[in-house]
């Protein structure tokens, strides 16, 4: 669980630059949550940590030593994949034991952790079942497990949810926390969705344009959003943004009563009312 540093990254394919520059500091045993809309570098960034994309610009440090010339199985990284990426032809057991057994495990050891983080996560009787046999939901949790029997200083979660149907994705979110409370490791989670970006991390980290706009609690992010942009992606339904004129005397607020999303229709008939307040 190294404590992890990015500093000034950058990366650009062409011109002009597309990620950067990128300061972030990720406290030891932190769950922190990237998010940002489609195409703002989140894959970039995950691939550039986990050592699957180079480095052009700037240090990455795992407890102050820099690890950007490191291949990726020396950075002790276990990620979870948006597509699972199972091996087919091996069952759920083989899945989850692969790396320990490259590892040179001892197999009564592999047998222990494997059967400890299936049931961990409730999958502990489809160890001999095959990929193909399982349901999305199932599959998602081998992945994780696979990633969780390593034993890693640091869990990459790439949009591990996204294949997930709405229901099923609200269970693997309460999973994904419980999870959380019960390993100690550095945890960073890539995702576009705004319910994921406010629930499950203790920070969350708000990316545009490959750079990053804020990062805060997610409480922090809800109460004082930086800008219109991180007020407007933040949190599920949406905040109501609302024009208005901020003056020595306070300020005054136009509600626009046809606005649909607006909580003001019923109480404000007109279709357009100032609200006015102290300073
Ligand atoms: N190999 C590449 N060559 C050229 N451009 C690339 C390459 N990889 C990514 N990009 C561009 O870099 C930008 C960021 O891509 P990235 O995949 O990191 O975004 P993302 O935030 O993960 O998006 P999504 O949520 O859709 O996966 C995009 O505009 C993308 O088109």
């Amino acid at each position: 669980m190294p404590e992890i540093i990015f500093y000034n990254m950058e990366k650009s394919y062409g011109s002009p630059r597309m990620l950067g520059p990128f300061n972030l500091h990720l406290d030891d045993s932190d769950f922190t949550v990237l998010v940002g809309p489609s195409g703002c570098g989140k894959s970039t960034t995950l691939r550039i940590l986990a050592g699957l994309e180079t480095l052009p610009g700037g240090e990455i440090t795992f407890d102050g030593k820099p690890i950007s010339h490191l291949d990726p199985k020396a950075r002790d990284i276990a990620m979870v994949f948006q597509d699972y990426a199972l091996y087919p032809h091996m069952n759920i057991a083989k899945n989850m034991s692969f790396a320990l057994r490259l590892q040179k495990v001892k197999s009564t050891e592999i047998d222990e952790r494997v059967q400890r983080t299936a049931d961990l996560l409730n999958i502990g009787h489809f160890l001999d079942r095959e990929p193909a046999e399982l349901s999305g939901g199932q599959r998602q949790r081998v992945a994780m497990g696979r990633a969780m029997v390593r034993d890693a200083g640091t869990f990459l979660f790439d949009e591990p949810l996204s294949n997930l149907d709405a229901k099923l994705r609200a269970k693997m979110r309460t999973e994904l926390a419980e999870m959380r409370n019960t390993i100690d490791k550095n945890m960073v989670y890539f995702t576009h969705d705004q319910v994921e970006a406010v629930t499950l991390g203790d920070r969350t980290v708000v990316m545009a344009n490959g750079v990053i706009q804020q990062q805060d609690t997610p409480e922090g992010l809800l109460k004082s959003p930086i800008s219109k942009f991180v007020a407007g992606f933040i949190g599920s339904p949406t905040m109501n943004l609302l024009d208005g004129d901020l003056t020595d005397g306070g300020s005054t607020v136009m509600v626009a009563a046809k606005a649909s999303n607006c909580p003001f229709p019923a109480r404000w008939p007109p279709a357009c009312a100032p609200i006015t307040s102290g300073p």
